[in-house]
């Protein structure tokens, strides 16, 4: 990458020199032979890497004074200092205040390419860590103003700095995982890792492995599991509930002695690790059937914490529909769509039996397949028919979306209307025989006809 880097320093030889250097490396290089042109030549535009003498001669600054400065209001640009030989303790107090390093004169030319291109690869480094975490914050962040997504993300920042040990139930979907993700965001341990170790991904018998590690066989094979990765962080079990027996037995022993031998190892590994775990299935009734230990179900659920299904929360569905949208358009480019009242109405009404990642798969699924283009509002009759299918239809089986945007008083009409003129049509036109089946006097019949604007 050819980069812009301005070189400042009182001598025009070390200028043109460095300058001359740095170009042949492709890069394109602008020169200040004093504090204030160096700072003017800053603001107008921010140079990737700056390299600066610490003298600097008949300046009114000198170079520390001119890193401080610059480093107040651009604290990520890197800056490089130039130190005359025999001033190393100035240099160093340069990396004090900040310098990223510095080349002490004379320097040879490979030193100063190395050194430009390190210092030029760390700073891209910063950034693209400063945006991915940005990214990901925005990713996982749990959504909804609803009375029950609120009380969850209070539990969680009231739990989240106690290292209390959590295990979180709720339905498949519904966000358990990224309950345990803001927990971790919001601990003490936030900048350690996370590790996820998920029972239903891994076969029975490489399970222990992945959780203890391996220390064993002819070449003594070592290999870290799950939670001496996750030291100094958290590790989610995912489903504790489907570990075999063993496992859980030997869970429980990690728990009680704070220690553990990897698989075939002796050595006893010492580990500082909140867990977190999860469930979705009903755990009084997977310890009665003899699957999950009591006693390790005690030990995990010192704070038990609940998610609550998308059904039950179905007030959230709009704006995590308009949430999802923006995550799909920035991760695939798709353009997001308009939805309809009706369209809406139908995603509010809809059980949601795959939670918060059902509706996300069929908001994805909807910006690839909906008809029309860009512009067209989706509606009802466009979302997919696993959505669809649940919305109560009309007599004549069409429009059955629509009803779901409409008030009770107008549904009803719309769907009087319809009744009606389809048990008309079966006793073809005979009033007398319809108002029988249908249970009402004749006269009533006629009046009902007559107020919904059928004629009879
Ligand atoms: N409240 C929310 N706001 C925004 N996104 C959410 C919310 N809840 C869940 N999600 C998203 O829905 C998807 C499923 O969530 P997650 O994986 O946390 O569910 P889970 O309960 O752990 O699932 P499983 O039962 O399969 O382990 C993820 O993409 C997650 O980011």
């Amino acid at each position: 990458m050819s980069a812009d880097i301005l070189i400042v320093d009182d001598e025009t030889d070390i200028r043109d020199l460095v300058a001359g250097i740095l170009e042949d490396e492709g890069h394109r290089c602008r020169t200040a032979g004093s504090s204030d042109d160096a700072l003017a030549a800053i603001e107008s535009r921010r140079p990737h890497l700056v390299f600066l003498d610490i003298w600097l001669q008949g300046s009114r600054l000198d170079g520390l004074q001119v890193l401080e400065q610059v480093k107040a209001s651009h604290p990520e640009l890197p800056i490089v200092m130039i130190s005359g030989h025999g001033n190393i303790e100035t240099a160093v107090s340069a990396i004090k205040l900040g310098a990223y390093d510095f080349i002490e004169k004379p320097f040879k030319a490979d030193r100063l390419v190395l050194v430009a291109e390190r210092a030029l690869e760390a700073s891209r480094l910063k950034r693209e860590v400063r945006e991915l975490k940005a990214r990901s914050a925005q990713a996982s962040r749990i959504c909804g103003k609803s009375h029950a997504i609120n009380q969850l993300r209070q539990t969680i920042e009231r739990v989240a700095p106690t290292n209390a040990r959590v295990l979180i139930t709720g339905a498949p979907g519904s966000g358990k995982e990224l309950a345990a993700r803001t927990l971790h965001g919001l601990s003490t341990r936030a900048n350690g890792p996370f590790v996820v170790i998920n029972a239903a991904t891994i076969t029975p018998d490489t399970m222990e492995a992945e959780l203890f590690g391996i220390e064993s066989g002819e070449a003594r094979e070592r290999r870290v599991g799950a939670l001496e990765e996750a030291h100094g962080g958290t590790l989610y079990i995912d489903e504790i509930a489907d570990f075999p027996k063993e496992t859980q037995a030997r869970i429980l022993r990690v728990l009680v002695e704070q220690n553990f031998q990897r698989v075939g190892g002796t050595t006893r590994v010492h580990v500082d690790v909140r867990i977190v775990s999860s469930s979705s299935r009903d755990l009084a009734a997977e310890i009665a059937a003899g699957r999950l230990r009591e006693d390790l179900f005690h030990r995990l659920s010192v704070v038990p914490i609940r998610v609550p299904a998308l059904a039950e929360r179905r007030e959230d569905v709009p704006e995590l529909i308009a949430f999802f949208m923006d995550q799909i358009t920035r991760a695939t480019g798709l353009p997001p769509r308009r939805i309809g009242h009706d369209a809406l109405a139908v995603l509010q009404t809809h059980d949601w039996p795959g939670n918060v990642r059902q509706l996300r798969n069929n908001v994805e699924r909807l910006m690839i397949l909906a008809a029309g283009d860009v512009e067209t509002e989706v509606t009802a009759d466009m979302l997919p028919a696993e959505v669809g299918a649940l919305v109560p239809a009309t007599p004549s089986g069409t429009g059955g979306e629509k009803l779901m945007s409409l008030p009770l008083r107008e549904a009803r009409e719309i769907f009087e209307r319809e009744y009606l003129m389809a048990q008309i049509a079966r006793f073809s036109g005979n009033i007398s025989r319809t108002a029988e089946f249908i249970g009402m006097e004749r006269s009533a019949l006629h009046r009902k006809l007559k107020s919904l604007g059928v004629g009879g």
